[in-house]
């Protein structure tokens, strides 16, 4: 008969027991990554330098600029210093950064190789399923294989008469009527703001957000609107603080809580709507049957209402248009004329162009097209102030990109599976190699006549590969119709803001002080 082993005897050995076992499996995984590395011919990329133990310094830095809002030229440095690809850890979560053409090709057009896993959890709870932030047969569900959205798009599209006169009815009410007109300062960021969020939802989701619409209504959404800028700004802390947004609860338990009401508030809308907007798609196809005609086409909506109709799956749907629309036009108009304000000479040359439609309203032909000079403005300013200027993806297995790897960054780049790889299309749209040395300069003309081609994977404001931005038809069409606006009611503009630029790096990019602007009819 043995004798029986002390409690602590077993504790002890479990521990052994424990350590043994995570020893081998570091073993283990480190050679199958050496295998790996070996076999493909890929190497690490270089490290960041001067992070600080477990990248504390480099996450106190970052905040610092969030902060002064040069947190996007703080990223632009890092990778002058570090080359276009590097690695580092940010409170021992590691990350490989990456600005080159070639390696950004392979991240977003192998979309089941790199995903967007972590971004359910930098939304949660706001949204927990819809095309942002799926992968995989969901995010197909969304977008491609029941294309879910593309109908509501096509719809869109195709009703863009209506979106057109939307656009008319919100920019008359809510910007061009609130400018004074003897050139009082003015912030036209904040007008932009409401102004792409009333029409969004008036296009988006056929809700009726003109000044007659109905005190409550109103009402609701004034708390809508204050709620999705919060979960927003929440969304943006969490994707940038990582794993240590789990410490929220504890750390910050008031902040946290606000957050979840507001997404819970965010839920209740969009719920309230969409139960209205099906009972009266329901009984607008009843009368249209009774009578015989063929249904008006109703827009996004109702494409999407034709591709599902389960509720919860819209309210993620719809949440993600509005929330996608809504800061990312009111970031680039914000821009388009900050700088507008500080080049006489581009404001003249565009006025020039717009005079030319003889003060009739655009339609769709000089918005597709017809008025090149604006094109290139509104291409210069998404190319240095991209309104989304980071965004993540993480690898799902071991995977290489096609540079970056080794000391001199030309081998294959190694990337072991989960890791968060992280691009900035702000950083990729400023390297002075690839758009020239004057690459910090707002020049319009770069589209008109240096550059003839721009080589895809240099410049890419709205994504690219299969996840490209769906709504980037809209938002610029919707873009050069406003500033079409702008120019045809007002002939001088003054920057009323001597200090330097600096940005809000929430999501999307907006200016941290606004727009604040003089204009003046004549
Ligand atoms: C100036 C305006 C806009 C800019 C600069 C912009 C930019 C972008 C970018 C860069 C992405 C890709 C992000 C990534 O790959 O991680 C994206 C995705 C997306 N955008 Fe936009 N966007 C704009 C307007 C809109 C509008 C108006 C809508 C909806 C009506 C919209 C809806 C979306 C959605 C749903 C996605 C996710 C697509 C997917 O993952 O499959 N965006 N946008």
């Amino acid at each position: 008969m043995g004798l029986p082993l002390s409690k602590s005897v077993v504790a002890q050995a479990a521990l052994i027991l424990t350590i043994l076992l995570f020893l081998t499996r570091h073993v283990l995984r480190q050679l199958a990554i050496r295998r790996f590395m070996a076999r493909t011919g890929s190497k690490l990329p270089r490290t960041i330098r001067g992070s600080g133990f477990l990248g504390l310094r480099m996450a106190r830095e970052s905040d610092k600029a969030l902060q002064r809002g040069d947190y996007l030229a703080l990223l632009r440095s890092r990778f002058a210093a570090n080359g276009h690809t590097y690695q580092g850890s940010i409170l021992g979560i590691p990350f490989t950064a990456t600005i080159e053409p070639e390696n950004l090709r392979a991240v977003f057009t192998h979309i089941d190789d790199f995903t967007k896993s972590g971004r359910m959890t930098d939304w949660w709870p706001m949204l927990q399923g819809g095309v942002l932030v799926a992968d995989g047969s969901d995010w197909k569900m969304s977008r491609a294989k029941q294309n879910l959205l593309k109908p509501a798009f096509a719809h869109q599209k195709r009703a863009s008469h209506k979106s057109l006169a939307a656009l008319e009815d919100h920019i008359a009410t809510r910007v061009l009527s609130r400018i004074p007109q003897d050139g009082a300062t003015v912030d036209l960021q904040a007008l932009f703001l409401d102004y792409t969020f009333h029409a969004g939802l008036s296009i988006l989701i056929n809700q009726d957000s003109s000044s007659s619409t109905a005190a409550h209504e109103q009402s609701q959404q004034r708390d809508m609107l204050e709620n999705m800028q919060l979960a927003l700004f929440e969304a943006g802390r969490r994707a940038k603080i990582g794993t240590l947004r789990l410490l929220d609860p504890v750390v910050r338990p008031r902040k946290y809580w606000r957050y979840l009401k507001a997404c819970w508030g965010i839920h209740a809308y969009f719920d309230h709507v969409i139960d209205l907007r099906l009972a009266e798609l329901d009984s607008r196809m009843a009368r249209d049957k009774v009578l015989g005609k063929s249904e008006e086409d109703g827009g996004f909506f109702d494409g999407l209402a034709d591709a599902t109709r389960d509720r919860v799956q819209l309210r993620w749907e719809l949440s993600t248009a509005v929330a996608g629309s809504k800061d990312t036009m009111a970031g680039l108009l914000a821009h388009i004329f900050w700088e507008l304000a500080r080049r006489p000479e581009v404001w003249s040359r565009l006025q020039a162009e717009v005079d030319g439609l003889g003060g009739r309203m655009p339609d769709d032909e000089d918005l597709r097209g017809g008025l090149t000079y604006l094109k290139a403005v509104i291409n210069e300013a998404l190319r240095m102030y991209p309104t989304i200027g980071i965004t993540f993806r993480w690898a799902a297995r071991d995977l290489t990109l096609p540079v970056g790897g080794g000391p001199d960054g030309k081998s294959p780049c190694f990337v072991p599976r989960g890791r968060r790889v992280i691009t900035s299309f702000n950083a990729l749209h400023r390297r002075p190699d690839l758009w020239g040395a004057d690459t910090d300069e707002f020049k319009p003309e770069r589209f008109l006549e240096t550059i003839k081609i721009i080589p895809k994977w240099n410049y890419l404001p709205f994504g690219a590969g299969q996840r490209i931005c769906p709504g980037q038809h809209f938002a610029m069409i919707a873009t050069h119709y406003s500033v079409v606006r702008m120019m045809q009611t007002f002939r001088r503009i003054e920057a009323r803001d001597p200090r330097p630029y600096a940005e809000e790096a929430g999501i999307p990019i907006t200016i941290k002080h606004g727009a604040l602007i003089g204009l003046y009819t004549s």
